[in-house]
């Protein structure tokens, strides 16, 4: 999995516009949807790498924290910063980093909302591999999965699945409470408050 919304960034996470002021007809789409992409990735019974070629905030690492393998191109940024825009990671976002890092190094990045660079991420375990850029990074990608081709597919998947089964097993069953959850957390006017001060720091550092 590599993207490029910008020539610097693997992906910017969620759009915040969609929860500053968030317009009711959509919330609801926008939140099951990022639920269902969660669900298929996480859920892939097919091996994954995320190829990291740029900052990868939020949403944009727990994307990559879906993959069984990260690979990161040098000098970008990464990590669950949630807590910064004063919003709370929801606790699949957590599960998801914890199965890359230990506890205590997740518990210490999610509650300050730590971006790590490039080089403390592989140090922690937020990745596996650095690549000198995104042509390493595939090709990185491609000898990772190489190895699965002496295991057998059946015993890789059941494997995969099996260890992350209760995660997977709590968003199916609880879909709709966490869309209550969402919508009720960031319906609430501190929130907003919040997002709306980040928004302002998002404009006035690109007016700098
Ligand atoms: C209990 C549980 C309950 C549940 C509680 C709720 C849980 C929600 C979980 C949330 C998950 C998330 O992903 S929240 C999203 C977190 N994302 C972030 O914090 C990313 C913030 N952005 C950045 O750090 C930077 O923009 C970065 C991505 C590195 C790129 O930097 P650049 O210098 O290249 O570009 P910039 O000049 O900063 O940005 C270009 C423009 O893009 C906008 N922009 C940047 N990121 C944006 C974003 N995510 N959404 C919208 N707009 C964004 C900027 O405002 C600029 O807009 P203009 O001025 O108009 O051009």
């Amino acid at each position: 999995m590599s993207q490029q919304s910008s020539p610097t960034v693997f992906s910017a996470g969620l759009d915040i516009m969609e929860m500053y002021k968030p317009k009711p007809d959509r919330v609801k789409e926008f939140w099951t949807t990022l639920q269902d992409v969660w669900l298929a990735l996480y859920g892939s019974s097919f091996p994954t790498v995320a190829a990291i070629n740029g900052h990868s905030p939020a949403g944009g690492c727990l994307l990559s924290l879906c993959c069984e393998y990260r690979i990161m191109c040098p000098n970008y940024s990464i990590g669950l910063n949630e807590t910064k825009l004063g919003i709370v990671a929801p606790k699949w976002f957590m599960s998801s980093m914890l199965g890359a890092i230990p506890y205590r190094e997740a518990e210490l990045a999610l509650t300050s909302g730590r971006m790590f660079s490039t080089d403390e991420a592989l140090k922690i375990g937020l990745i596996d591999e650095v690549a000198s850029d995104k042509a390493d990074a595939i090709a990185k990608s491609e000898k990772f999965l190489s190895q699965f081709a002496k295991i057998h597919p059946i015993a890789r998947k059941l494997t995969k699945l099996n260890l992350r089964h209760s995660a997977l097993e709590w968003m199916q069953e609880n879909k709709e409470l966490d869309l209550n959850i969402f919508i009720s957390f960031v319906g609430q006017p501190i929130v907003q408050k919040s997002l709306e001060k980040y928004l302002e720091g998002l404009k006035a550092k690109q007016a700098k």
